[in-house]
Protein backbone atom coordinates (compact mmCIF):
# COMPACT_ATOMS: atom_id res chain seq x y z
CA UNK A 1 0.00 0.00 0.00
CA UNK A 2 3.09 2.24 0.46
CA UNK A 3 4.49 1.48 -2.04
CA UNK A 4 1.28 1.73 -4.10
CA UNK A 5 0.66 5.51 -2.81
CA UNK A 6 4.12 6.56 -3.39
CA UNK A 7 4.53 5.38 -6.97
CA UNK A 8 0.81 5.79 -8.64
CA UNK A 9 0.11 7.46 -11.72
CA UNK A 10 2.38 10.51 -11.22
CA UNK A 11 6.57 10.23 -12.69
CA UNK A 12 7.82 11.34 -9.73
CA UNK A 13 7.63 9.07 -6.82
CA UNK A 14 5.48 11.15 -3.81
CA UNK A 15 7.03 12.52 -0.74
CA UNK A 16 4.12 12.86 1.43
CA UNK A 17 3.67 9.45 2.60
CA UNK A 18 4.99 8.07 5.95
CA UNK A 19 4.75 5.33 8.03
CA UNK A 20 3.70 5.31 11.71
CA UNK A 21 5.82 3.33 14.24
CA UNK A 22 5.26 2.07 17.94
CA UNK A 23 8.50 3.67 18.78
CA UNK A 24 8.67 7.59 20.07
CA UNK A 25 11.49 8.64 17.50
CA UNK A 26 11.42 8.69 13.88
CA UNK A 27 14.09 7.47 11.28
CA UNK A 28 14.49 6.91 7.41
CA UNK A 29 13.96 3.36 6.55
CA UNK A 30 14.92 1.60 3.68
CA UNK A 31 11.30 -0.89 2.64
CA UNK A 32 11.72 -3.67 -0.07
CA UNK A 33 7.88 -4.27 -1.92
CA UNK A 34 7.72 -7.57 -4.37
CA UNK A 35 5.43 -6.77 -6.73
CA UNK A 36 3.16 -9.67 -8.51
CA UNK A 37 5.48 -9.86 -11.39
CA UNK A 38 8.05 -10.63 -8.83
CA UNK A 39 10.02 -7.38 -9.42
CA UNK A 40 11.21 -5.75 -6.54
CA UNK A 41 11.81 -2.53 -5.43
CA UNK A 42 13.36 -0.50 -2.68
CA UNK A 43 12.12 2.61 -1.58
CA UNK A 44 13.56 5.15 1.63
CA UNK A 45 10.56 5.55 3.54
CA UNK A 46 9.90 8.49 6.29
CA UNK A 47 9.13 6.41 9.81
CA UNK A 48 7.31 8.96 12.06
CA UNK A 49 7.84 8.00 15.50
CA UNK A 50 4.85 8.55 17.99
CA UNK A 51 6.69 12.03 19.69
CA UNK A 52 7.07 13.87 15.81
CA UNK A 53 5.12 16.97 15.92
CA UNK A 54 5.13 15.87 11.84
CA UNK A 55 2.05 13.79 13.06
CA UNK A 56 -0.28 17.22 13.16
CA UNK A 57 0.35 17.37 9.27
CA UNK A 58 -1.46 13.43 8.75
CA UNK A 59 -4.26 13.92 7.41
CA UNK A 60 -5.50 10.69 5.95
CA UNK A 61 -4.35 7.85 8.26
CA UNK A 62 -4.85 3.78 6.93
CA UNK A 63 -4.92 1.85 10.11
CA UNK A 64 -3.76 -1.86 8.37
CA UNK A 65 -3.06 -3.49 11.70
CA UNK A 66 -4.60 -6.48 12.89
CA UNK A 67 -8.42 -5.96 14.46
CA UNK A 68 -7.09 -6.57 18.08
CA UNK A 69 -3.99 -3.93 17.33
CA UNK A 70 -6.72 -1.18 16.50
CA UNK A 71 -7.42 0.47 19.66
CA UNK A 72 -3.46 0.52 20.87
CA UNK A 73 -2.17 1.88 17.88
CA UNK A 74 -4.90 4.24 16.93
CA UNK A 75 -6.07 5.91 19.87
CA UNK A 76 -3.10 7.69 21.77
CA UNK A 77 -2.67 9.10 18.35
CA UNK A 78 -6.04 10.87 17.90
CA UNK A 79 -4.59 13.68 19.91
CA UNK A 80 -1.72 14.30 18.03
CA UNK A 81 -2.52 14.03 14.11
CA UNK A 82 -4.41 17.00 12.06
CA UNK A 83 -7.70 18.07 13.88
CA UNK A 84 -9.42 17.10 10.05
CA UNK A 85 -7.45 14.04 9.96
CA UNK A 86 -9.92 11.47 8.40
CA UNK A 87 -8.99 7.61 9.65
CA UNK A 88 -9.61 4.63 6.89
CA UNK A 89 -9.96 0.96 9.02
CA UNK A 90 -8.61 -1.73 7.07
CA UNK A 91 -8.93 -5.24 8.89
CA UNK A 92 -10.47 -8.67 9.27
CA UNK A 93 -13.31 -8.92 11.37
CA UNK A 94 -15.40 -6.55 12.95
CA UNK A 95 -15.75 -4.25 16.61
CA UNK A 96 -12.25 -1.78 16.29
CA UNK A 97 -14.84 0.67 14.50
CA UNK A 98 -16.92 1.08 17.80
CA UNK A 99 -14.51 1.76 20.09
CA UNK A 100 -12.79 4.20 17.53
CA UNK A 101 -15.97 6.19 16.28
CA UNK A 102 -17.09 6.37 20.48
CA UNK A 103 -13.21 8.18 20.81
CA UNK A 104 -13.85 10.32 17.61
CA UNK A 105 -16.60 11.76 19.67
CA UNK A 106 -14.30 14.28 20.91
CA UNK A 107 -12.47 15.23 17.71
CA UNK A 108 -15.67 16.57 15.66
CA UNK A 109 -13.44 17.31 12.61
CA UNK A 110 -11.89 14.07 12.46
CA UNK A 111 -13.86 11.31 10.11
CA UNK A 112 -13.81 7.62 9.94
CA UNK A 113 -13.84 5.55 6.71
CA UNK A 114 -14.01 1.48 7.37
CA UNK A 115 -13.53 -0.77 4.54
CA UNK A 116 -12.19 -4.62 3.70
CA UNK A 117 -9.64 -5.91 0.94
CA UNK A 118 -9.17 -9.26 -0.54
CA UNK A 119 -5.72 -7.91 -1.86
CA UNK A 120 -3.18 -10.65 -0.23
CA UNK A 121 0.13 -9.25 0.64
CA UNK A 122 3.00 -11.43 2.93
CA UNK A 123 5.61 -9.72 5.03
CA UNK A 124 8.39 -11.60 3.76
CA UNK A 125 10.87 -9.63 6.75
CA UNK A 126 10.24 -6.73 9.06
CA UNK A 127 10.60 -4.39 5.75
CA UNK A 128 9.93 -6.49 3.07
CA UNK A 129 6.33 -7.14 2.07
CA UNK A 130 5.25 -9.38 -0.77
CA UNK A 131 2.00 -8.36 -2.82
CA UNK A 132 1.18 -12.40 -3.31
CA UNK A 133 -3.03 -11.53 -4.36
CA UNK A 134 -5.10 -9.25 -6.15
CA UNK A 135 -8.57 -8.44 -5.18
CA UNK A 136 -11.40 -6.21 -4.62
CA UNK A 137 -10.89 -3.42 -2.12
CA UNK A 138 -14.61 -2.06 -0.81
CA UNK A 139 -14.92 1.11 1.04
CA UNK A 140 -17.43 3.11 2.95
CA UNK A 141 -17.54 6.77 5.37
CA UNK A 142 -19.00 5.68 8.58
CA UNK A 143 -18.43 8.19 11.39
CA UNK A 144 -17.79 11.98 11.68
CA UNK A 145 -16.12 14.61 9.13
CA UNK A 146 -16.69 13.02 5.79
CA UNK A 147 -14.02 12.36 3.61
CA UNK A 148 -13.16 15.00 1.26
CA UNK A 149 -13.12 14.44 -2.67
CA UNK A 150 -9.15 15.27 -2.69
CA UNK A 151 -8.36 12.38 -0.24
CA UNK A 152 -10.94 10.22 -1.80
CA UNK A 153 -9.00 10.66 -5.15
CA UNK A 154 -5.94 9.31 -3.51
CA UNK A 155 -7.54 6.21 -1.87
CA UNK A 156 -8.89 5.65 -5.27
CA UNK A 157 -4.70 5.51 -6.35
CA UNK A 158 -4.88 2.17 -4.38
CA UNK A 159 -6.40 0.33 -7.37
CA UNK A 160 -4.31 -2.41 -8.51
CA UNK A 161 -3.91 -3.88 -11.96
CA UNK A 162 -7.29 -2.63 -13.64
CA UNK A 163 -9.46 -3.70 -10.08
CA UNK A 164 -10.64 -0.31 -8.98
CA UNK A 165 -11.32 0.25 -5.07
CA UNK A 166 -15.36 0.31 -4.95
CA UNK A 167 -17.31 2.51 -2.70
CA UNK A 168 -20.41 1.47 -0.66
CA UNK A 169 -22.96 3.30 1.68
CA UNK A 170 -23.80 2.14 4.05
CA UNK A 171 -20.39 -0.03 4.28
CA UNK A 172 -21.19 -1.84 7.25
CA UNK A 173 -23.78 -4.17 4.67
CA UNK A 174 -20.19 -4.94 2.79
CA UNK A 175 -18.37 -5.84 6.26
CA UNK A 176 -21.26 -7.64 7.52
CA UNK A 177 -20.98 -10.03 4.01
CA UNK A 178 -17.30 -10.06 4.39
CA UNK A 179 -18.08 -11.06 8.44
CA UNK A 180 -19.45 -14.22 6.83
CA UNK A 181 -16.37 -15.10 4.74
CA UNK A 182 -14.12 -15.28 7.75
CA UNK A 183 -16.95 -16.39 10.48
CA UNK A 184 -16.75 -19.89 8.29
CA UNK A 185 -13.53 -20.34 6.74
CA UNK A 186 -11.10 -18.97 9.35
CA UNK A 187 -11.87 -21.19 12.34
CA UNK A 188 -12.95 -24.38 10.30
CA UNK A 189 -9.56 -24.36 8.17
CA UNK A 190 -8.09 -23.41 12.12
CA UNK A 191 -9.90 -26.59 13.84
CA UNK A 192 -9.62 -28.91 10.66
CA UNK A 193 -6.00 -27.84 10.16
CA UNK A 194 -7.08 -27.73 6.62
CA UNK A 195 -6.81 -25.43 3.35
CA UNK A 196 -9.87 -23.37 2.70
CA UNK A 197 -10.87 -25.55 -0.46
CA UNK A 198 -11.42 -28.37 1.96
CA UNK A 199 -14.30 -26.80 3.37
CA UNK A 200 -16.44 -27.92 -0.13
CA UNK A 201 -16.92 -31.54 1.41
CA UNK A 202 -19.97 -32.25 2.88
CA UNK A 203 -19.55 -33.15 6.19
CA UNK A 204 -19.17 -29.35 6.03
CA UNK A 205 -22.17 -28.20 4.75
CA UNK A 206 -24.37 -28.28 8.09
CA UNK A 207 -22.26 -26.22 10.62
CA UNK A 208 -21.40 -23.66 7.74
CA UNK A 209 -25.39 -23.31 6.88
CA UNK A 210 -26.17 -22.84 11.02
CA UNK A 211 -23.35 -20.21 11.24
CA UNK A 212 -24.47 -17.97 8.52
CA UNK A 213 -28.09 -18.85 9.69
CA UNK A 214 -27.00 -17.07 13.22
CA UNK A 215 -25.08 -14.07 11.31
CA UNK A 216 -27.87 -13.02 9.24
CA UNK A 217 -30.09 -13.15 12.48
CA UNK A 218 -27.98 -11.03 14.36
CA UNK A 219 -27.07 -8.57 11.53
CA UNK A 220 -31.06 -8.36 10.96
CA UNK A 221 -31.29 -7.19 14.47
CA UNK A 222 -28.13 -4.86 14.38
CA UNK A 223 -30.24 -3.22 11.40
CA UNK A 224 -28.50 -4.95 8.44
CA UNK A 225 -30.51 -6.76 5.75
CA UNK A 226 -28.74 -9.87 4.37
CA UNK A 227 -29.92 -12.50 1.80
CA UNK A 228 -28.76 -15.83 3.24
CA UNK A 229 -28.53 -17.55 -0.09
CA UNK A 230 -26.21 -14.85 -1.68
CA UNK A 231 -24.26 -14.42 1.68
CA UNK A 232 -23.71 -18.77 1.13
CA UNK A 233 -23.02 -18.58 -2.30
CA UNK A 234 -20.55 -16.05 -1.48
CA UNK A 235 -19.05 -17.83 1.35
CA UNK A 236 -18.85 -21.01 -0.78
CA UNK A 237 -17.28 -19.37 -4.03
CA UNK A 238 -14.60 -17.71 -1.67
CA UNK A 239 -13.95 -21.32 -0.73
CA UNK A 240 -13.64 -22.25 -4.20
CA UNK A 241 -11.34 -19.10 -5.25
CA UNK A 242 -9.10 -19.63 -2.52
CA UNK A 243 -9.54 -23.72 -2.42
CA UNK A 244 -5.13 -24.25 -2.44
CA UNK A 245 -4.50 -20.93 0.45
CA UNK A 246 -4.64 -21.47 4.07
CA UNK A 247 -6.64 -18.78 6.11
CA UNK A 248 -4.59 -16.09 8.30
CA UNK A 249 -6.49 -17.98 11.42
CA UNK A 250 -4.96 -21.39 10.52
CA UNK A 251 -1.72 -19.43 9.94
CA UNK A 252 -1.83 -17.32 13.32
CA UNK A 253 -2.77 -20.84 14.92
CA UNK A 254 0.35 -22.58 13.38
CA UNK A 255 2.66 -19.94 14.16
CA UNK A 256 1.30 -19.67 17.73
CA UNK A 257 0.32 -15.65 16.90
CA UNK A 258 -2.87 -14.51 18.32
CA UNK A 259 -5.60 -14.74 16.02
CA UNK A 260 -8.74 -12.57 15.51
CA UNK A 261 -11.04 -14.78 16.36
CA UNK A 262 -12.80 -12.70 18.70
CA UNK A 263 -13.87 -9.87 16.18
CA UNK A 264 -15.03 -12.51 13.93
CA UNK A 265 -17.31 -15.21 15.32
CA UNK A 266 -16.42 -13.49 18.81
CA UNK A 267 -18.11 -10.04 17.59
CA UNK A 268 -21.23 -12.46 16.27
CA UNK A 269 -21.47 -13.28 19.58
CA UNK A 270 -21.42 -9.75 21.39
CA UNK A 271 -24.01 -8.44 19.12
CA UNK A 272 -26.14 -11.61 19.80
CA UNK A 273 -25.55 -11.32 23.45
CA UNK A 274 -26.63 -6.97 23.25
CA UNK A 275 -29.87 -8.42 21.35
CA UNK A 276 -30.36 -11.57 23.97
CA UNK A 277 -30.06 -13.80 21.11
CA UNK A 278 -28.72 -17.45 21.05
CA UNK A 279 -25.43 -18.15 18.77
CA UNK A 280 -24.68 -21.61 19.88
CA UNK A 281 -22.29 -22.58 16.76
CA UNK A 282 -20.90 -19.39 16.64
CA UNK A 283 -20.11 -19.87 20.43
CA UNK A 284 -18.61 -22.96 20.07
CA UNK A 285 -16.29 -22.06 17.70
CA UNK A 286 -15.30 -18.84 19.73
CA UNK A 287 -14.84 -21.15 22.53
CA UNK A 288 -12.56 -24.14 20.52
CA UNK A 289 -10.32 -21.44 18.77
CA UNK A 290 -9.43 -19.30 22.14
CA UNK A 291 -8.56 -23.09 23.38
CA UNK A 292 -6.70 -23.61 20.78
CA UNK A 293 -4.47 -20.91 20.92
CA UNK A 294 -4.05 -21.14 24.94
CA UNK A 295 -2.61 -25.08 23.93
N1 LIG B 1 -2.14 -9.87 4.72
C1 LIG B 1 -3.18 -10.07 3.92
O1 LIG B 1 -3.04 -10.60 2.82
C2 LIG B 1 -4.56 -9.63 4.33
C3 LIG B 1 -4.80 -9.12 5.58
N2 LIG B 1 -6.08 -8.72 5.93
C4 LIG B 1 -6.35 -8.16 7.25
O2 LIG B 1 -5.59 -6.96 7.39
C5 LIG B 1 -5.21 -6.77 8.76
C6 LIG B 1 -3.68 -6.65 8.84
O3 LIG B 1 -3.14 -7.90 8.43
P1 LIG B 1 -1.61 -8.11 8.06
O4 LIG B 1 -1.10 -6.95 7.28
O5 LIG B 1 -1.52 -9.45 7.45
O6 LIG B 1 -0.97 -8.12 9.52
P2 LIG B 1 0.56 -8.01 9.94
O7 LIG B 1 0.63 -8.44 11.36
O8 LIG B 1 1.43 -8.67 8.92
O9 LIG B 1 0.85 -6.45 9.80
C7 LIG B 1 0.41 -5.51 10.74
C8 LIG B 1 1.55 -4.55 10.96
O10 LIG B 1 1.12 -3.53 11.88
C9 LIG B 1 2.18 -3.30 12.78
N3 LIG B 1 1.65 -2.74 14.03
C10 LIG B 1 0.89 -3.36 14.96
N4 LIG B 1 0.62 -2.53 15.99
C11 LIG B 1 1.24 -1.36 15.70
C12 LIG B 1 1.36 -0.11 16.38
N5 LIG B 1 0.79 0.09 17.57
N6 LIG B 1 2.07 0.87 15.80
C13 LIG B 1 2.67 0.66 14.61
N7 LIG B 1 2.61 -0.50 13.91
C14 LIG B 1 1.91 -1.49 14.45
C15 LIG B 1 2.80 -4.66 12.99
O11 LIG B 1 4.10 -4.53 13.49
P3 LIG B 1 4.76 -5.76 14.29
O12 LIG B 1 4.99 -6.83 13.27
O13 LIG B 1 6.00 -5.13 14.81
O14 LIG B 1 3.78 -6.15 15.34
C16 LIG B 1 2.79 -5.23 11.56
O15 LIG B 1 3.91 -4.83 10.85
C17 LIG B 1 -5.77 -7.99 9.50
O16 LIG B 1 -7.04 -7.69 10.03
C18 LIG B 1 -5.90 -9.05 8.41
O17 LIG B 1 -6.87 -10.03 8.72
C19 LIG B 1 -7.12 -8.78 5.05
C20 LIG B 1 -6.93 -9.28 3.79
C21 LIG B 1 -5.66 -9.78 3.33
C1 LIG C 1 -10.89 -14.68 2.64
C2 LIG C 1 -9.90 -15.40 3.55
C3 LIG C 1 -10.61 -16.48 4.31
C4 LIG C 1 -8.89 -15.98 2.60
O1 LIG C 1 -8.06 -16.93 3.16
C5 LIG C 1 -9.30 -14.40 4.53
O2 LIG C 1 -9.62 -13.23 4.52
C6 LIG C 1 -8.37 -14.84 5.60
O3 LIG C 1 -7.68 -15.82 5.45
O4 LIG C 1 -8.34 -14.14 6.62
Amino acid sequence: MYHQLCHTNSKQPSNDIALISRQPQSKQQQLQFTDHSGYTYSTDALILGTNDTRLAEVHLLLVCVKAYQVATALLPLLSKLSPQCHIVLLHNGLGPHLVVSEALAQYPNQGLTLGTTSQAALKNSQWHIKHTGFGVTQLGYYYGSELSAKLKERIDELHCGNQAVEWHQPVLTILWQKLAINAVINPLTALHHCANGQLANDEYQHQIAAIIEELVHVAKWDGIVLDRALLSARVYQVIKLTAANYSSMYQDVAHHRATEINFINGYICQQAQLHRLAVPHNQHLLEQVLQLSLS
